[in-house]
Order: C-alpha cells, then structure tokens, then sequence
C-alpha cells in the first residue's frame, strides 16, 4: 500500500478530507473503500444491517452526531464487518470493546470508547449525503484514510484501488 493522504490531497485539491481527529481502534489504520453512509443517533440497529450485508471494497462512514454517550459498535459489530468484507467503518461516535476491536483487520475510526450499548429501535437513515467535520460525504465516493486523515474522491485514485 503505497498511496498516502497527504499526497493524494497535494495531487487532488479539490477533493474533500476530514481531520484526524478519530482514534484507530481496529488491526488497520490504512484502508479504503466505496462509501455508504448511515446517519443514526444512539441507535445502532441500522448499523448492524448494514454490515450484514457485502461489504468487499467499502467503507460504511457513520454519522452518529458526535455523541460519546452510547456505543455504536463494539466487537460483534467489528467481527461481522470483517466476515462481510468490509475494508473498514468510520463512526463520528463511539464504539466499545476495544480489546477486541485491535484483533479484527480491517479499519475501525471512531471518537472514542464508552460502555454503555446503542439502543436497537432501527431509527435513521441509510446512504444519505453526510455532512462530515466540514465534508460532504456522498454515497458510491472512494474513501481513503491513513494516519494523516480521511480524504474522499468522486471515484479511486489511478494506482490506488488495488492497495487494499
Ligand atoms: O451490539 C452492540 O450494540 C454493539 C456491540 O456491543 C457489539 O457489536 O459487540
């Protein structure tokens, strides 16, 4: 895996990158993806159907409203989107187990940790446009994140789809 946010935004000025201001917390802080998008608040019942279903090649980009109070993923969750295919979940929340969330290989980006569970109602929207940190987050966008940050482009990079 070659590519690297910063260059990828040097070659791409246009394109929309959010900070860094999650925390790694799966076996992979470089991955990339087709985006989908949930936007739910303390409610993670969508976020499992989502990762239910395949997930090779994409990033599932969580818009969890920047609450800390309830974890919207936590090692069932994690294992599942591994199983599924899923190259990594970025939750503007929280997630929970984190011991177990470094042994699963895929990328895991949340704001934090907290123990207490998600309620399960189904409440929210799924493949919505996001609002991100200052970034429009679109459904079937290419995402890429490293240690530097999240950068989002209308379709892969030349070079970089194949990097995992
Ligand atoms: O099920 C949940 O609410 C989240 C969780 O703890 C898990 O994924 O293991």
């Amino acid at each position: 895996m070659d590519w690297r946010t910063t260059d990828l935004s040097d070659a791409h000025p246009e394109a929309e990158t959010l900070p860094m201001v999650f925390r790694s917390f799966g076996g992979r802080s470089r991955f990339q993806g087709r985006v989908r998008t949930l936007k739910v608040l303390e409610d993670n019942a969508l976020v499992r159907r989502v990762l239910e279903q395949e997930g090779q090649g994409q990033v599932l980009v969580v818009d969890g409203g920047g609450s800390l109070k309830t974890a919207l993923l936590g090692g069932n969750l994690a294992r599942l989107a591994w199983e599924r295919g899923w190259a990594g979940v970025v939750v503007h929340g929280a997630v929970r187990d984190t011991a177990e969330l470094k042994e699963v290989p895929i990328g895991l980006l949340a704001l934090t940790a907290t123990p207490r569970k998600s309620a399960k109602e189904g409440k929210g929207e799924v493949d919505v446009p996001l609002s991100l940190l200052g970034a429009r987050v679109l459904p079937g966008h290419y995402l890429l994140a490293d240690e530097d940050g999240l950068l989002l482009l209308p379709a892969p990079p030349s070079g970089g789809q194949s990097a995992g």
